[in-house]
């Protein structure tokens, strides 16, 4: 808009800089001399008729009359001649004037070409502010929207950084960032106004010089018809010709006189008139500024009136707020009672009472703590004490130890299952916690509130009892405990999760120090769930350590999410942790299976109340040869044994909310997903020729269970069946890696193939959202999350049916199963083969029949994969198991 302003001051001052040299001053000059001279040639022709008269007396003299008029004509020839020159002069100059006039209009005619082409400009630049202003009011409508649901109690305000509060504080962010925009946005009205004020002058400018123009061309065409009426003429008598000079200096006089007068308020509308008009435009703009200010501020005064006002109110229905919509609230209130107990500054009494109160979702407790605002932990835990009620609980306490949780520190789907079936959980009304290594490459980012308590928690290693710093803090709203080793080997800080070369030290250690804490906690603690081989330990641990201490209300739940790794070891390593070497290296105990080693999966197994693994098929092929050496316990152990399909977690994959996507969409509406495919295929620089060639995607870690040569295979039949993939993956695998580096390489100036071999969690989401097609060719698949997530973002899957795959994708030409469950493609054999087939079945659908198509995808996003009902499953096992104990004692 400034811009525009400049634009604005330099055409009028190009207007007065061309029209100032036009020549108005000698034309001046001139209509001055020309009055004179007409004055002079008027009296020359009255001297004939003068001398007459006077002649009259004298009629003797006819000769003398005769001589007398000779003599006279001769003067009056003498004088004609001087008057002629004179007007000769005169006519020089008026034609010298037209000329000027004549360039004079010319440039006028160039100046209002120009002040059209700003006209053109200006009106382009207000199009571009109304296009911003209705930018700006969308923007504002959706905060306002926001605020409105804010009214509605979907916001919820909570103490300090309570996410509530956050959000208001972002809509707060918002709303001042919105204010500058309107600030900026109203200077630019204003200019507008001024500018269109501008317009508005120099049009009638325009007009008024138009007139001038036309007025001066007529007169000009007349003054040459003039001119060239009395040149070619020729005159019988001088006298004719001085009367008719006489005449036409007369005219040409008026037509100086009328000239000098038009150009003179030309000129005065440029000088005079424009100074005025532009100090009055100026003074004008200056009172639509202060009085656009004035308004401004008083709506900014008005608008923080209400959103304090709002934020008042949200505050007051967060406290009438239905308990289950605050996780977070409930987990920090738990995390400062557990603090507060490890610490040593409340009794075990207390805490309980404190933590029943958290299950019960206790109302005092909660309005105790959102009036605690501004207090300090003192003040907050007396305020805590004063409440010691005390109830019981309908909920569990379940705890899970486990090794990753997403996003805070995620490998692969066991990171997934810890937030998503904690969510679900904590939902139900459980009061659930985490334990978790505190690794120095974790995501700290992602941790609410991430802090470390004023205690040190001992635990055995090798013989001798070392400290562990505490740190608290929420993770996607669930209470999260990060144990950090004071040990000589910085077990955690190694700047990688997995593969070090004593992980077998490291889980062991982390899985005693989880248990100590819990244990000095003095919690009572209906389900401990361990995962995987990392956190095994802690099921002989706790029957064999911990039981014996009194510690001992908890059921131990483990789920084996891979039965591929299993933690197996020299029986003498098991003596770190503590465990009793001789006791647990027996077959029937923690002797492997086939090595002679021990294998802390099989003492989980054997020690866990409950065992699970994560889908109902793989649960079937672990009991033969997919137990890699286990299906003998686990048939032994078959009564505690149960396959549980995993869910994804519905809230972190949404592609109507995902702010990973360039654009969130859903199943009634595809658009977005079209712009996702369009934006990665720019980005990764693939081909954007033909919006409709599929783009096959996958997402895994490189290893031979996911069938890495298919995956390979799948690569090169994309490419021959004129598609487009796109792989994010890497490999722990050296060989692995370098082998899809290769093809990297290989596929790096082709523009339908991209490897991308790295971790990249956002990424992930975009491909998902762009993928046409997925594939997950894997050798076995205990559950699988990528398939799920993939479907949920309309992407169909091409998967071997094996473990979770088999659970969750049902082929389209299948005609065994019912229609409305098939949702993808399948294929049995691990070869080739069968996954060309499968492929080409894929692409046919996608070419051939486009509503198909269509309907698959919109009927895949709509397949309910949350969490929900698989957690109804862990909660009634976790139940049965807890019954069973309380009957027991
Ligand atoms: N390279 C990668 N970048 C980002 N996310 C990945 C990558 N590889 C795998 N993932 C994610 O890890 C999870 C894989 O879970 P799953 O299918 O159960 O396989 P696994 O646990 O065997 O690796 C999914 O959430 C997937 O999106």
């Amino acid at each position: 808009m400034a811009c525009l302003a400049a634009v604005g001051a330099e055409a009028a001052a190009l207007l007065f800089r061309r029209l100032a040299p036009s020549p108005v001053v000698p034309r001046r000059r001139l209509a001055v001399c020309c009055r004179v001279h007409r004055r002079d040639l008027r009296t020359a022709a009255q001297l004939p008729q003068k001398s007459t008269s006077n002649a009259k007396p004298h009629n003797s003299a006819n000769i003398q009359k005769d001589e007398a008029s000779g003599s006279t004509d001769k003067g009056r020839q003498e004088k004609f001649e001087d008057e002629n020159d004179i007007s000769n002069l005169q006519l020089e100059d008026l034609i010298r004037m037209i000329q000027n006039t004549e360039k004079n209009i010319m440039l006028l005619n160039e100046a209002r070409l120009q002040a059209l082409e700003y006209v053109e400009k200006i009106l382009k630049e207000k199009k571009d502010l109304e296009r911003k202003i209705n930018i700006l009011e969308t923007r504002l409508s959706e905060t306002e929207v926001q605020l409105k649901l804010s009214t509605e109690g979907k916001f919820s305000a909570e103490i300090n950084d309570s996410p509530s509060v956050l959000e208001l504080d972002d809509i707060k962010e918002e709303n001042i960032l919105l204010k500058d925009d309107i600030q900026f946005l109203k200077a630019m009205l204003i200019e507008v106004a001024e500018t269109e004020e501008s317009i508005f002058k120099l049009e009638k400018e325009r007009t008024l010089l138009d007139a001038s123009f036309r007025e001066l061309e007529s007169r000009f065409i007349a003054a040459q018809a003039d001119m060239l009426k009395h040149e070619p003429r020729q005159y019988d008598t001088w006298w004719e010709k001085v009367e008719n000079l006489g005449d036409l200096l007369e005219t040409t006089s008026n037509e100086v006189e009328h000239a000098a007068i038009i150009l003179g308020r030309n000129h005065d509308l440029q000088d005079k008139e424009r100074i005025k008009s532009v100090e009055e435009r100026f003074q004008a703009c200056n009172h639509e500024m202060h009085s656009q200010i004035e308004l401004y501020e008083n709506s900014i005064v008005e608008f923080h009136d209400n959103l304090s006002k709002l934020v008042e109110e949200a505050e007051k229905r967060s406290l009438e707020h239905s308990t289950s919509n605050m996780p977070e609230l409930w987990s920090r209130i738990s995390l400062l009672i557990e603090g507060w107990l490890l610490e040593k500054r409340i009794s075990y009494n207390d805490a309980n009472t404190l933590r029943e109160m958290v299950w019960k979702r206790d109302s005092c407790l909660r309005e105790a703590y959102l009036s605690c605002r501004g207090m300090n932990d003192r003040e907050i835990m007396d305020n805590f004490l004063k409440m010691t009620l005390p109830g019981t609980s309908s909920g569990l306490h379940i705890v899970h130890i486990a090794a990753e949780m997403a996003p805070v520190a995620k490998v692969g789907g066991l990171a997934d299952v810890i937030s998503g079936l904690g969510k679900a959980l904590q939902k139900k009304g459980h009061l659930v916690e985490i334990i978790l290594p505190k690794y120095d490459c974790m995501w700290n980012d992602q941790v609410n509130n991430l802090k470390v308590l004023d205690v040190l928690v001992q635990s055995y290693f090798e013989g001798k009892m070392f400290n562990n710093k505490i740190w608290t803090g929420t993770v996607e709203g669930l209470p999260v405990y990060f144990i950090e080793p004071q040990h000589p080997a910085k077990f955690f800080w190694r700047a990688q999760y997995y593969g070090e070369h004593d992980d077998f030290r490291r889980f062991a250690y982390f899985s005693r120090a989880a248990l100590e804490l819990l244990y000095q906690s003095q919690k009572k603690i209906d389900i401990i769930h361990c995962h995987d081989w990392q956190t095994a330990f802690v099921a002989p641990l706790y029957w064999d350590v911990y039981a014996n201490l009194g510690f001992n209300s908890a059921r131990i739940c483990f789920t084996c999410h891979n039965f591929e790794y299993q933690g197996a070891a020299p029986a003498q390593d098991l003596a770190c942790c503590g465990l009793d070497v001789e006791q647990l290296d027996r077959p029937d105990r923690m002797r492997d299976n086939s090595h002679g080693r021990i294998n802390v999966v099989k003492g989980a197994i054997v020690y866990s109340n409950i065992v699970t693994t994560v889908s109902p098929t793989y649960a079937l092929e672990v009991r033969s040869e997919g137990g890699r050496g286990l299906q003998d316990s686990l048939k032994i152990h078959s009564r505690k044994f149960v396959g549980i399909l995993n869910g994804i977690d519905t809230d972190t994959w949404n592609p109507s909310t995902d702010r990973h996507l360039k654009v969130q969409y859903n199943a009634n509406d595809l658009e977005g997903k079209v712009a996702n495919k369009a934006a990665l295929r720019k980005q990764q620089k693939l081909s954007s020729a033909y919006a409709s060639q599929p783009l096959v995607g996958c997402i895994t870690r490189l290893v031979p269970q996911k069938g890495v040569h298919l995956i390979r295979h799948a690569i090169y039949k994309t490419a021959e069946l004129g598609g487009q993939f796109i792989l994010l993956g890497s490999s722990p695998v050296p060989h692995i890696q370098r082998e899809f580096e290769g093809i990297a390489d290989h596929f790096q100036n082709n523009n339908n193939i991209r490897l991308l071999l790295k971790y990249d969690d956002s990424l992930s989401h975009w491909i998902y959202a762009a993928s046409d097609m997925f594939i997950v060719p894997s050798m076995f698949e205990p559950c699988g999350l990528t398939q799920m997530i993939a479907m949920r973002y309309g992407s169909v899957p091409i998967v071997r049916k094996t473990g979770g795959l088999n659970d969750s994708v049902f082929d389209l030409d299948d005609e065994t199963i019912p229609t409305e469950l098939r949702n993808g493609f399948t294929f049995v054999k691990a070869d080739e083969q069968g996954l060309s087939d499968a492929m080409e079945r894929a692409f046919d659908y996608y070419t051939r029949k486009p509503d198909v198509w269509k309907q698959l995808v919109q009927k895949d996003m709509s397949i309910d994969f949350s969490w929900d009902s698989s957690s109804s499953l862990y909660e009634d096992i976790y139940q049965r198991a807890v019954d069973r104990a309380r009957a027991a004692a």
